[in-house]
């Protein structure tokens, strides 16, 4: 199953035009970073006088897990939103895909090969697991609803690779069982891995993850933590990952940068940021030290 999904991955990365053909709105105003997945440089963001980020600089290399900590209020969901356009920073640029970016747009992400999961569950109660994980693929789709009802050859063969791509996920995830469910009956920690499987069904390169586990078990967090590793491992996904488990963080994370008043305080491994005096002051106290 593994290899049909990465075969997968590999091909519909391979299917794709190079991302400048893609994205002609954005300038090439000069390539920057050429070595990470994405990175951030110098960016600051402002809510009338809340600085929510100042003059943050940040790089995600390919395929590690990249954990931003801090406490509430630190500017940790600021900085996924800037980087997924929800937010538009103030000053600073965003380079993803070998670009130096000013802002990007949220509907331009996807076909740069970035996908996020939220906070919140985000999902189609009224679908099933299957029709959630489909939606996201939704953008990369030729053709429309008139299409697929009228049978049309060409939606009918587009309609069954996305069905193979939503089985290859499942399987990828363990939830195949359950596509067919509606996804409001599943469990919570289920649902989370819905979202995940739909962030992962379009075979991104990059994940943004805000609070996966917010409100899990100890026994799905494992899980979602499974998932996580195998997704960097396996698929060789770059990740940016919000969560305020500190265990979890600590277990899962290649590198950590920590945000304090929107002001990034330490930058390192998870020991080097555990004996930070300033990550212990500002977030795990004394006693995680
Ligand atoms: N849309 C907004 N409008 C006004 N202020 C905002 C907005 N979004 C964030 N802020 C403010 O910016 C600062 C950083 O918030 P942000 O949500 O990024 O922090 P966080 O580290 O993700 O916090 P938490 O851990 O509580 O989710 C906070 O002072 C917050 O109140």
């Amino acid at each position: 199953m593994l290899s049909v999904l990465t075969g997968g991955l590999e091909a519909a990365r391979l299917a794709q035009p190079p991302i400048a053909a893609r994205v002609p709105e954005l300038a090439p105003e000069s390539i920057h970073a050429p070595h990470s997945a994405l990175a951030l440089e110098g960016v600051s963001l402002s809510f009338g006088g809340i600085h929510a980020l100042r003059d943050v600089s940040f790089d995600l290399r390919p395929g590690e897990i990249r954990a931003v900590i801090g406490p509430n209020g630190a500017g940790k969901s600021s900085l996924v939103n800037v980087i997924s356009g929800l937010y538009q920073a103030d000053a600073g640029y965003i380079h993803l895909g070998g670009r130096r970016l000013r802002h990007l747009r949220p509907e331009a992400l996807p076909k740069l090969g970035v996908a996020r999961t939220f906070q919140n569950l985000a999902l189609f109660p009224g679908l099933t697991v299957e029709q959630n994980v489909a939606a996201g693929l939704v953008f990369r789709r030729r053709h429309g609803l008139l299409a697929q009802l009228a049978g049309l050859p060409g939606a009918r063969a587009e309609a069954a690779e996305v069905a193979d791509r939503v089985r290859d996920v499942a399987g990828f995830l363990g939830i195949t069982a359950h596509l067919h469910r509606l996804v409001s009956t599943l469990p919570y920690g289920l649902q989370k891995q819905v979202e995940l499987a739909r962030a992962l069904v379009a075979s991104p390169k990059v994940l943004l993850l805000d609070e996966p586990m917010a409100g899990m078990t100890a026994t799905e967090k494992a899980e979602m933590a499974a998932h996580v590793r195998s997704a960097r491992d396996r698929l060789g996904l770059a990740t940016i990952l919000i969560e305020h488990d500190i265990g979890v963080v600590m277990g899962l994370s290649d590198r950590i940068a920590v945000l304090d008043h929107g002001v990034k305080i330490a930058d390192g491994t998870p020991p080097e940021v555990r004996r930070d005096p300033d990550v212990i002051r500002a977030y795990l106290g004394a006693e995680a030290a």
